[in-house]
């Protein structure tokens, strides 16, 4: 039996078994086993040339990727036509991209490479269509602009969420606060920070055993945790937790009052291609999505040149900074003289430890 089989079968079972005490554990052991063939189906068969089945070949470039996920025809090409200077092919029927197109965008100095993708369908998560290498290509990325098609029925976001939580991509959350080590020898050693609400040692103990863990440390220290997110935690090679950034397309076509529904959603930007509406605004609120910022370096009676920036993590502090500019840079280090948003006057004297905002001007006095 195949493991898309197995899958079926044991997503078959699940659904037949009632929910209630009695059946808990059983149904935590299928989740668990479930979660395993998944992630077999993931992995190239074997004897595929490396990287078959595994995303496209598109080399990863710039500060960061963005990924455009979603159903046919939602205007994912048209979007990447926009804000890159790539052409991708826009038509009006469905799967017109058949590979990964990346194209660059030029943010404020920043180089973000956006990937347009295939469209998925249901079902893409077992391999239907280029589902599987799609999803693929999505893990890979820093942040996923799921674009969707404001005309047509809100269960394309919750169908297309389920895919990719099916390959291991979690939206929008952090991993779970759970502990686990895996050890020589010892046995199982299982403690709690305080009683969980959801989860118990039996059931516990039942999953480590069924994934032969038998060896290992665990401890739960959130009281809300689930199964499910224990199971994440064993499978944490396999998890990806990205950022997800809902894009409502053809906003053209649908009420006033729907727009402002849609609009006030969490994570969820509005937009229509056809009139170039909302373009700016998606491409500033993904930059905040990627939690980077732009840093642009200044020498004495130069102005500074704003096309090239240095990238940096949020929190980055100017140390941070020294260490993009170069390695041994802060060793030399006197002071730093900061324009922006995080200069208290303008410009402010600051050490190492200073903490930088986006688009901080910083000039650096060495020894
Ligand atoms: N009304 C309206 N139509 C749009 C808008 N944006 C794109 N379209 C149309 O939607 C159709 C599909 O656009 P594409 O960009 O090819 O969609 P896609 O998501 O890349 O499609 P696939 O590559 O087939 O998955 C085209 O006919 C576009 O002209 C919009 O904002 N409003
Ligand atoms: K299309
Ligand atoms: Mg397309």
């Amino acid at each position: 039996m195949g493991v898309s089989e197995k899958i079926k079968e044991i997503e078959e079972e699940m659904r037949r078994t009632q929910k209630n005490k009695a059946t808990e554990y059983h149904l935590g052991l299928l989740k668990g086993k479930l979660a395993r063939l998944r992630a077999q189906l993931l992995e190239p068969a074997p004897g595929a040339g490396a990287g078959a089945g595994t995303g496209f070949d598109v080399s990863k470039s710039g500060d960061a990727r963005i990924a455009l996920v979603g159903f046919p025809s939602v205007g994912k090409s048209t979007l990447l036509s926009k804000i890159t200077k790539t052409k991708s092919e826009v038509a009006a029927y469905s799967f017109t991209t058949l590979t990964a197109i990346p194209g660059v965008l030029e943010y404020g100095g920043a180089e973000i490479q956006i990937l347009d993708l295939p469209g998925i369908i249901e079902g893409a998560a077992e391999g239907k269509g280029r589902g599987r290498q799609v999803i693929s290509a999505a893990k890979t990325s820093d942040l996923i602009m799921m674009v969707l098609d404001a005309t047509k029925k809100a269960e394309q976001r919750a169908l297309l969420e389920r895919e990719l939580e099916a390959v291991g991509i979690r939206l929008n959350r952090e991993p779970p606060n759970i502990y686990l080590k895996a050890k020589k020898a010892g046995g199982m050693k299982l403690s709690f920070m305080s009683t969980p609400k959801y989860l118990d040692e039996k059931m516990i103990y039942n999953i480590l055993r069924d994934y032969k863990m038998l060896n290992c440390e665990v401890l739960i220290r959130d009281e809300n945790a689930t199964v499910d997110d224990f199971i994440d935690v064993i499978m944490a090679p396999h998890r990806r937790y990205i950022k997800c950034l809902y894009v409502y397309n053809k906003i053209d076509c649908i009420s006033m009052q729907f727009l402002d529904q849609l609009a006030h959603e969490d994570h969820t930007v509005v937009m229509s291609c056809e009139l170039d509406l909302g373009i700016t605004d998606i491409v500033d609120r993904a930059w905040q999505e990627l939690n980077l910022m732009r840093i642009y370096t200044k020498r004495r009676g130069v102005q500074p040149n704003f096309s090239e920036a240095l990238i940096v993590r949020q929190g980055a502090t100017v140390e941070d900074v020294c260490d993009q500019v170069h390695r041994s840079l802060k060793e030399s280090f006197k002071y730093a003289l900061v324009w922006g948003a995080s200069a208290r006057h303008v410009p402010q004297r600051v050490g190492l430890g200073h903490t930088v905002a986006d688009e901080d001007v910083i000039s650096i006095v060495t020894k």
